[in-house]
């Protein structure tokens, strides 16, 4: 592998690599910028096959073809990917695989509950489907882990939903196999949709060509630049002209605005259309228009006599037909989108309410000061993989790159929680990597390259001295760390879980006297806020002042001014603040649920306020909640026990409607996806009322 180092960062550098919130802000995802202006067509990276992690490339792929024959390509890289993983600092990959998200949010990830939060029932069945499907592999795939001899950690299934994700997500087209290639640093390019699909055209394949391709030849994997870029854009590739659910489903985001999008809508909701038009045709632009085939098909079926055939041929040719059957075609539009929409648990009105509240939650945590303190602590543990709760090899030698050029936050993934808050770094000065360059890197360059904080570098670095191969950035790469957007609200992509240590550290807070807590803010006092906050019929008795996000004081609060009482007798470090917050913020998430499903269950949050106020193992008191009378629990806890059960039932309820922070990052996600949907269907209504309008307005004055 060649890599050259140029010494002078921003001279001939084109992208660097940086952590930030992409479109549509609700991710955090890293970005490549390019530091100076890239030509259309130039290549951006060019790496040998070498350093693709690849099925056809494993050695141990052959003894998988005879003994484990029933693999898929995808099972079978997924495997190898797990394999490497299990390695540790051993395999030639670790660097890479290090710096791989640590959690993702496709499809494969969802409990049938967050699909719910889809609302549309295609997409819950597709979602549904894909995780199904996923678990059925990992089934499958279970004996062939376990005879590679990986410990049981790297065969479970949450393992292999990382692991199917990463690929899912990341891989790039290999005409030699199905599966794909994963291709460091390569895949840290993100989507931008293709434009906007137009008649079908015979000519050049630009647009439909992908971005990256293997050369057999070379031997190398090449990506393209689709068009040119500027200093300081950032650059992508092209996934495909996919849709937001497609997106969602193998990536793990959606698109505000994705030119691609569909908004299906079921045909039995097209009264009077007969026959009824194929599912597959049944869909919206995002503009609201219909598809082709749905207009051609309901002109078609609302031609009218006399003129009936000649009319069937014209809307067969997507032609209009007249007023009246345009007429009858905008009422059956109307209608259908007004079934659909009313069919949905919530309205678009209060989708957006809630979306804007967890854009606000995002901007107050991003804007949070950071702690260098919390930063260090939570470098990045060599020995933590990415994606899963387990080590990869724990007494594996201290790695050879610089712990900052790894540092994707462990928990800055987009599930991350407050600590994130904690986690953000200033810009370091990047590493600038020189124009192509065909020949192998000198020594000099390589302990250049050593001296330099970037993770491409390191990467390659790494996958040449093990390799042996050369690889050439074509266009050059920086990889500089910047503040990571710092926070989203959820803690998990699975509901927020309440360890016995943090009850214990909960019922702490409550021996605080409410004039205190509304004097001091510690942990009892966000948790009672937030109950306040979404229970406003019932003031509490000690009337706090209500302050949102409540955490973001804590968050803000200089250590040293937090009461002591709240905690114990300890002054709390800034970590260990952190930590609390961080478990502060699961607990509200319980509570806040509680709260919320107060309307609908026959529990009675008051009782759970009352319950805060009692010192701790009232359990007598019959006042609190059965369950936490029975199981002796004190105030506190009888309140989580609350929580809990009400949460549950709350859950089993379609509606979403309730404080953003109760949502996990895959229910967010599939929040930002129904928005899209209702904002394509009131577009549709809009535009079927005004060309109704029109159309009328028209026959009319005729
Ligand atoms: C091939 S990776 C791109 C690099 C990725 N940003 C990272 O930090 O590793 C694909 C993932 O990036 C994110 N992504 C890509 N394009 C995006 C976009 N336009 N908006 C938001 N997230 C995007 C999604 O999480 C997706 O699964």
């Amino acid at each position: 592998m060649m890599l050259l180092c140029n010494r002078e960062p921003h001279r001939a550098s084109r992208c660097k690599v940086h952590s930030s919130a992409s479109t549509g802000r609700q991710l955090s995802t890293r970005t490549l910028t390019a530091t100076q202006s890239i030509a259309p067509g130039q290549v951006l990276v060019t790496a040998p096959s070498s350093v693709l992690l690849s099925v056809s490339d494993w050695p141990l792929h052959e003894c998988l073809k005879t003994d484990h024959s029933h693999l898929t390509s995808d099972q079978a890289l997924a495997v190898h990917l797990l394999h490497e993983l299990a390695k540790g600092q051993a395999s030639k990959w670790s660097i890479y695989i290090r710096q791989l998200p640590r959690s993702y949010s496709t499809a494969c990830t969802f409990t049938p509950r967050q699909a719910m939060q889809l609302q549309v029932q295609h997409a819950i069945d597709r979602v549904v489907a894909a995780a199904k499907s996923a678990n059925a592999s990992w089934r499958q795939v279970k004996p062939t882990l376990s005879a590679l001899g990986l410990p049981p950690k790297f065969c479970s299934k949450q393992a292999w939903q990382w692991a199917a994700s990463t690929l899912s997500s990341r891989t790039m087209h290999d005409p030699r196999d199905p599966a794909g290639v994963l291709m460091p640093f390569g895949d840290l390019f993100n989507h931008t949709p293709p434009a906007a699909p137009t008649e079908p055209n015979f000519g050049p394949a630009a647009e439909s060509g992908g971005d990256g391709f293997l050369d057999a030849e070379a031997g190398v994997y090449r990506l393209h630049a689709r068009r040119g870029y500027a200093a300081g854009e950032e650059v992508y590739l092209t996934y495909g002209a996919l849709c937001n659910l497609d997106l969602l489903e193998h990536y793990g985001f959606v698109l505000d605005d994705n030119p691609h999008d569909k908004a299906h809508l079921d045909p039995t909701w097209l009264e009077g259309c007969h026959p009824m038009p194929s599912q597959t045709a049944c869909w919206l632009h995002p503009s609201g228009r219909p598809s082709w085939d749905l207009l051609s098909h309901l002109r078609q079926s609302f031609a009218t006599l006399p003129k009936e055939k000649a009319h069937r041929y014209l809307a067969a040719e997507g032609i209009c037909v007249g007023p009246d059957s345009e007429m009858a075609v905008c009422q059956c539009l109307l209608a259908a989108c007004k079934t659909a929409l009313k069919a949905l648990p919530t309205t678009l009105h209060e989708d957006l309410a809630m979306l804007a509240e967890l854009e606000q939650d995002l901007d107050n945590f991003q804007a949070t000061p950071h702690c260098p303190e919390q930063a260090q602590r939570d470098e990045p543990q060599h020995d933590t993989p990415p994606g899963m709760p387990f080590n990869v090899t724990a007494n594996a030698a201290a790695p050879h790159c610089s712990a900052k050029a790894y540092s994707q936050p462990p928990a800055c993934s987009r599930q991350s929680t407050a600590r994130c808050v904690a986690m953000c770094k200033p810009p370091q000065p990047g590493l600038a990597l020189g124009p192509e360059c065909g020949n192998p890197s000198t020594s000099a360059d390589l302990a250049a390259v050593d001296a330099l904080p970037t993770q491409s570098a390191e990467c390659y670095r790494r996958l040449h001295s093990s390799s042996g191969a050369s690889t050439a950035y074509a266009a050059s790469m920086t990889t500089s760390e910047k503040p990571r957007p710092a926070f989203f609200p959820t803690v998990t992509s699975s509901e927020p879980v309440l360890q016995p240590q943090h009850m214990a550290s909960a019922s702490k807070a409550q021996r605080i006297s409410l004039p205190r807590l509304q004097q001091e803010r510690p942990r009892g006092a966000v948790i009672l806020e937030n109950l306040l906050l979404r229970s406003p019929s019932r003031p509490f008795p000690g009337s706090i002042e209500l302050e949102r996000p409540a955490a973001l004081l804590l968050a803000s609060s200089d250590p040293p001014a937090l009461p002591k009482q709240a905690y114990g007798s300890d002054r709390l470090s800034t970590n260990q603040l952190s930590e609390q917050l961080d478990r502060t913020r699961q607990l509200d998430a319980k509570l806040a649920v509680a709260t919320d499903s107060y309307a609908v269950e026959t529990h009675d949050v008051t009782q759970c306020l009352s319950g805060l106020e009692m010192k701790s193992g009232d359990s007598e008191n019959p006042r609190l909640p059965a369950a936490g009378r029975a199981e002796g629990l004190h105030a506190h806890q009888a309140a989580e026990t609350l929580a809990h059960e009400c949460s549950d039932a709350a859950h089993k309820q379609t509606r979403t409607a309730g404080p953003i922070k109760t949502l996990t990052a895959n229910e967010q996600l599939a929040l930002r996806w129904r928005v899209g949907y209702k904002r394509t269907l009131v577009r549709a209504l809009e535009l079927a009322t005004k060309t109704l309008q029109a159309e009328q307005a028209a026959s009319g004055s005729c």
